[in-house]
């Protein structure tokens, strides 16, 4: 297959409410939506999670914007690709952004998948139906806040309840919540909201049966970590600051962490994270798929993911709903009781709404 033409979309969408983490609250979701064509006129489609400031790791959508048109797409264009791993090879010369090459890659799975007329899930070797998942709760105002907000995703069939902590947001939070839902899974995540001195004060988490705590520490860090996991019983995750297969045997190898949570953009695209995903399975680590608030085509491309079966822990792929007024695939998104049915159509297995697309298109340039 050869890519003869790509496009390369800004787009800006709200969020029904703000999010907020240990670094701060936003509500407009800019980002890069990416249409590939082959040379059959097949559309694949890829999304840049990458946002608009650097405040989860150093790449922004303009970042990934410079890196797609100055030598990403350059070096994928009507070049023949036998199979989508390929792409990672590709771009081995080019360090890092990992974002920007993975919403590329992804839109090359997507083709792929479309090419053979099987769903990418089939692709990636996946065999679920439907895959289970959990919501991602942003800091709130006050703990009244936090707890209807919890309250109304259980009742929406959500499993699992991940609440976003920093310093002065945390144990009694988390003391409350317990409270209140003895029986929910619950897990924390500080994005990296804490230091080794903490670690006292994060031990006071372990009396609440959390599943774990993601990314309390440093966002590159994998030492400090693993100091941490030996003194507290909470299981560790890491989030940002697993970037590959190779950070992830070390990490695993340090002790730094007892599961992973996998983000597609974070490691560079699909192919890396099956090998991730592989290499956890080998060794008995549990895997989940992380989210980066995406629109309906980045969705799609976690929910095929969360296929593999070492993906026993629910992720944080909610429905379309829980973010948008009107996402921009068709039909969206669905979760019933805490599942999502994953689709039979080939590729991603949704349609682009292009009404929808256009209406939230800033910029539009094509290659060729
Ligand atoms: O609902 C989602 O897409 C995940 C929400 C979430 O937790 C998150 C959102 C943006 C950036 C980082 C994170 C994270 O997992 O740390
Ligand atoms: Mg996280």
């Amino acid at each position: 297959m050869k890519l003869t033409e790509v496009t390369l979309r800004h787009l800006k969408m709200r969020l029904k409410d703000p999010f907020a983490t240990s670094f701060g609250s936003f509500q407009d979701k800019e980002f890069i939506l990416l249409e590939a064509k082959d040379e059959e006129g097949r559309i694949g489609w890829g999304e840049s999670v990458a946002f608009d400031t650097p405040w989860y790791n150093e790449e922004t959508f303009k970042t990934n914007w410079h890196m797609l048109e100055d030598y990403l797409i350059p070096a994928l264009l009507n070049k023949e690709i036998e199979h989508p791993d390929q792409v990672s090879e590709i771009f081995a010369p080019f360090r890092k952004n990992n974002m920007a090459k993975s919403t590329i890659e992804g839109a090359v799975w997507d083709l792929y998948a479309k090419r053979k007329g099987i769903t990418l899930a089939e692709a990636l070797g996946g065999n679920k139906e439907k895959i289970e998942v959990g919501i991602s709760i942003g800091i709130q105002d006050t703990v009244e806040d936090l707890l209807q907000l919890i309250e109304g995703y259980v009742a929406e069939g959500y499993k699992r309840m991940k609440v976003k902590i920093k310093p002065g947001w945390d144990i009694d939070v988390m003391r409350q919540v317990r409270e209140q839902f003895p029986d929910i899974l619950l897990m924390a995540d500080a994005n990296s909201a804490y230091r080794l001195s903490d670690i006292d004060h994060l031990k006071q988490l372990d009396e609440f049966n959390l599943m774990m705590i993601e990314q309390p520490l440093a966002s590159d860090d994998i030492v400090d970590h693993a100091k941490l996991q030996k003194e507290i019983t909470t299981p560790v995750c890491l989030d940002e600051s697993i970037h590959s297969l190779e950070d992830t045997r070390k990490a695993h190898e340090l002790g730094s962490c007892k599961i992973i949570n996998i983000k597609i953009g974070r490691v560079g695209g699909i192919t890396e994270s099956k090998k991730i995903h592989d290499y956890c399975k080998e060794h008995n680590i549990p895997v989940w798929c992380g989210g980066m608030l995406e629109s309906g085509i980045g969705r799609a491309h976690n929910v095929a993911l969360t296929t593999l079966d070492n993906f026993i822990m629910p992720g944080d792929t909610a429905g379309s709903s829980r973010y948008w007024e009107k996402d921009i695939i068709d039909p969206e998104v669905v979760v019933h009781d805490g599942y999502i049915t994953v689709p039979d159509r080939p590729g991603i297995g949704y349609e682009a709404n292009m009404d929808a697309i256009k209406q939230f298109t800033i910029k539009e340039q094509r290659y060729s």
